[in-house]
């Protein structure tokens, strides 16, 4: 049995008017057990910390100088220190880190949930190397810091009980000693505002990278065909010259600013030593108080310098949130109308009435676009190249809406079914169908996962797919390589129909989807195919004749509406459109034979 995993513990705030870290403040608030305690051990172990040097200066004054108290009693005080620092230690880091890797998940599965829910047209927009990017190295970024940060903050703060304890030795010498670190701050502010931009492009670069990266794997087919290699590595490097440029630039500011940031408190410990060493000469400060101001001193650059690199990891973490927001704040565009109606049982009556449509602001592909499907009837869609066949099949499922008129399934306007039944009633079949890295059994059983073995090898058999399974290495279990492409495009598609079948849809879209199947093969899967058909309403996309027999009417499409209606035979004698874009396909077919494609 699969495990249960929980889900993700909190969501961002949705207001987009409010800062990054107030919106990202709930998935860090989801675990404040966790990370208070975590937070408030770690204080403890610093201020124990802050023991140490004042425990090394009476060592010093009493016991070294004066002779007053044994060194031991000094010794086994800095062991129990030690002691209490290791444990507490153990347990805060313990804690953080699972809070963090917990944030992480938070986080990840929000994105991902979201990108699922997401639509058709978000994708069309969006270059998926981007969308792997952010869901990966900002997340990454955004959760190092919510983590962390506050951890930091909490250890730089409880380190300034060490100034605490400066003070009760000596103000002047203190407050002397403290002089430089307004200079610091201002440096930090500086170098804050010179390195946002630079790490803003970073992350914005390396997006870019990943885009190249995934197109260059993804179409490697295609980059290869033709022989494209030297020009997609000049596009890398293009891209990677960029990043390097961003880098240059960040190493050039940091460069800049972080000695300057990181020295200025080697000034106050010149301080110490002229003036403490005076008292010391004089007689009103006692040697150990120096040795233990070099400490403290030590002590309180670590948070300074923390916070200088708080501050960089801070600018990284906001631009790399802004951009998941960009994503989380990304709308559905189809979703379901409240009080959706469930649509069960299907008839498989289907009408596109008056339809007009286009992909985002672009021009209509569809106008005035009419068709009628009764339930159970045969329709093959027929048009040139382009004319908005695809289109169509995208609008029934409801990837799409339209921008007027309506589809309509058993009578109700697909915008107001709920989006998950009218997608059970739909079953679509691509031309170049997706398959994933999984067994072929994984693949036909994916929108039925719980089906036998029988249910799996009798849709199998229907699709003509049975029989070259059955000779593929270990059958049914052979995983099939990326995307598929271990298989050709025939039996892609063949595993694609079986995959359709076994959901079983009284509506059913082929688009294209036997194009890759040889004409033979096709004759042969045909009494298949028929069967596939009996009992639901099919709408096919193709170009074969031998496919368009299939149906039991024809309609041409052509300037986005419906040109012409009726059986194969009387289109071939009324409508001399329909045999010149058959003699198109044809020709189609016969070039990519040529080509052995
Ligand atoms: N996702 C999309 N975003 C924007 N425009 C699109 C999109 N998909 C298709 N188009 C455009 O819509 C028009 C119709 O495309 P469609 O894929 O429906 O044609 P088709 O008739 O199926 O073509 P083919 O027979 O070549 O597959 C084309 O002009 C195409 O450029």
């Amino acid at each position: 049995m699969s495990k249960v995993h929980p889900p993700p513990s909190a969501a961002i705030d949705p207001d987009p008017s409010r800062s990054w870290l107030r919106r990202a403040w709930p998935l860090v608030r989801a675990h404040k057990w966790m990370f208070g305690t975590a937070l408030v051990t770690s204080g403890a172990s610093t201020l124990v910390a802050v023991q140490v040097p004042k425990v090394i200066q009476e060592a010093l004054d009493n016991s070294v100088v004066a002779d007053r108290v044994p060194l031991s009693h000094y010794v086994w005080w800095l062991v129990a220190l030690t002691v209490i620092m290791l444990v507490v230690g153990y347990l805060s880091k313990q804690l953080l880190f699972r809070a963090a890797a917990r944030i992480e998940y938070d986080l990840r599965n929000m994105v991902y949930a979201h990108l699922t829910g997401l639509s058709f047209p978000f994708y069309d927009r969006v270059q998926s190397g981007q969308l792997i990017s952010r869901a990966n190295s900002d997340i990454r970024t955004v959760q190092m810091y919510l983590g962390f940060a506050p951890y930091l903050l909490v250890q730089c703060g409880v380190s300034l009980v060490a100034f605490v304890y400066m003070l009760a030795i000596n103000v002047p010498l203190a407050v002397m000693a403290m002089l430089p670190m307004p200079l610091f701050y201002v440096a930090s502010k500086r170098m804050q505002r010179s390195m946002f931009p630079v790490s803003w492009l970073i992350q914005a670069r390396l997006a870019d990278v990943a885009t190249v990266v995934d197109e260059n794997v993804n179409g490697v087919r295609v980059v290869k065909s033709f022989a494209a290699e030297r020009n997609q590595l000049s596009l890398l490097q293009k891209a990677a010259t960029r990043v390097r440029w961003a880098y240059v630039k960040d190493a050039d500011l940091r460069a800049r600013w972080t000695p300057l940031v990181q020295n200025l408190p080697s000034v106050s410990m010149a301080i110490v030593l002229l003036y403490g060493g005076h008292l010391v000469i004089e007689g009103s400060l006692g040697i150990g108080a120096i040795v233990a101001f070099s400490s403290y001193l030590l002590m309180l650059q670590v948070p300074f310098r923390v916070l200088g690199k708080l501050i960089t990891f801070g600018q990284r973490a906001s631009a790399a949130a802004k951009r998941l927001y960009e994503v989380l704040d990304e709308k559905p565009e189809i979703v379901d109308a409240p009080g959706a109606l469930e649509l069960t049982g299907a008839r498989g009556d289907v009408e596109f009435k008056d339809v007009r449509f286009g992909y985002g602001d672009g021009p209509d592909v569809l106008d005035g676009f009419s068709l009628r499907l009764r339930g159970g009837e045969t329709v093959a869609l027929v048009g040139r190249t382009g004319s908005g066949k695809s289109t169509v099949a995208r609008l029934l499922p409801r990837f799409y809406d339209v921008r007027e008129g309506a589809v309509i399934v058993d009578g109700h306007d697909v915008r107001e079914l709920a989006l998950h039944s009218l997608r059970d009633a739909v079953g679509i079949v691509l031309d170049e169908p997706f398959l994933f890295s999984a067994s072929v059994r994984d693949n036909i059983a994916y929108g039925r996962p719980d089906s036998g073995i029988a249910d799996i090898e009798r849709v199998a058999r229907l699709a003509g797919a049975h029989g070259f399974i059955g000779e593929l290495s270990e059958g049914y279990d052979t995983v099939i390589g990326e995307r598929g492409y271990t298989l050709s495009g025939g039996q892609r598609q063949r595993i694609a129909i079986a995959r359709t079948l076994l959901v079983n849809p009284p509506v059913l879209v082929l688009d294209d989807a036997t194009s890759a199947i040889d004409v033979q093969v096709e004759q042969e899967i045909h009494a298949g195919l028929r069967t596939l058909f009996s009992g639901r309403t099919t709408l096919i996309i193709a170009h074969r004749p031998s496919t368009i027999s299939l149906a039991d009417r024809v309609v041409l499409l052509d300037g986005g509406r419906v040109v012409a209606d009726g059986t194969h035979t009387e289109l071939l004698a009324s409508t001399p459109l329909y045999a010149e874009v058959l003699a198109q396909a044809d020709e189609r077919v016969k070039e990519l034979e040529g080509t052995g494609r």
